[in-house]
């Protein structure tokens, strides 16, 4: 296992809003995590980049605890996180972007970047701020690829696009994947998490309510009313 979470506690102030999450991730395995608005889904990413701090717990990356080190410790082992909001540099260009975040140890280049995200090659010399919303996740992705990460953390990376673009950056996940990437995906579009995933978490108040493969869980109708409240019929 590249990550495992044992027994997760997280706060905001006084709020408990992690309850004691447990889950791994294998070496180039796409993990979803799944479950209703405020479910701690978002919180889960955040205490595995130390963001949030677990209070009790252990975060074990390549067999390390790093729980309780500072973010910028943990992003530097290879766990990499790109928000939902994206946070690209708008007044930089695309390529001033990439080239901002790159390591001189990382396996991505300029170039292996923009094989996967050949609309990001195109608009090399635009600012960030002139690009559309899926080439802004685009970046964003591409821009986490190129600090070389080992584990790669995508928090909603559809949410609002249109649908063609959603396609798009289907195939540019698959295509990450296929390099050997190991990948948690946090998305509220199922039919995205099933295209991509081997298994899936739903979290569920602070803690996981249900973990299983891609297949079980397509073949299982109940799992997704009980938990997602949604109705894959209709
Ligand atoms: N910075 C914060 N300060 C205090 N409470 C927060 C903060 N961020 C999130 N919360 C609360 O923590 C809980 C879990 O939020 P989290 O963002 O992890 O949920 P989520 O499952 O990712 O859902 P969503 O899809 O709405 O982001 C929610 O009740 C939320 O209101």
């Amino acid at each position: 296992m590249i990550l495992k979470l044992e027994d997760i506690h997280g706060y905001y102030g006084k709020s408990h809003i992690l309850q004691g999450i447990s889950l791994q991730v294998a070496q180039g395995e796409v993990v979803t995590l799944l479950g209703r608005n405020g479910a701690g889904k978002t919180t889960t990413l955040k205490s595995i980049v130390g963001v949030v701090a677990p209070t009790q717990g252990k975060v074990l990356f390549q067999g390390d605890n790093v729980a309780g080190l500072p973010p910028h410790k943990i992003a530097a082992r290879g766990v990499c996180l790109v928000p939902e909001h994206r946070g690209i540099f708008k007044l930089l260009t695309v390529e001033e972007n990439l080239t901002m975040a790159a390591r001189k140890e990382s396996a991505w280049g300029l170039e292996d970047v923009y094989k996967i995200f050949p609309r990001l090659k195109e608009r090399r010399k635009n600012g960030g701020g002139q690009l559309s919303g899926g080439e802004q996740q685009m970046l964003a992705i591409a821009r986490a690829l190129m600090t070389h990460p080992k584990v790669l953390m995508l928090d909603e990376p559809v949410e609002g696009l249109a649908p063609v673009i959603v396609d798009e950056i289907v195939a540019q996940i698959k295509l990450i994947k296929a390099t050997g990437m190991s990948i948690i995906l946090v998305e509220q579009n199922l039919e995205v998490c099933t295209q991509l995933a081997d298994r899936h978490y739903i979290v569920e108040q602070g803690r996981i309510a249900y973990s299983g493969s891609n297949q079980e869980f397509l073949a299982d109708d109940g799992v997704k009313d009980r938990y997602l409240g949604v109705n894959l019929a209709a």
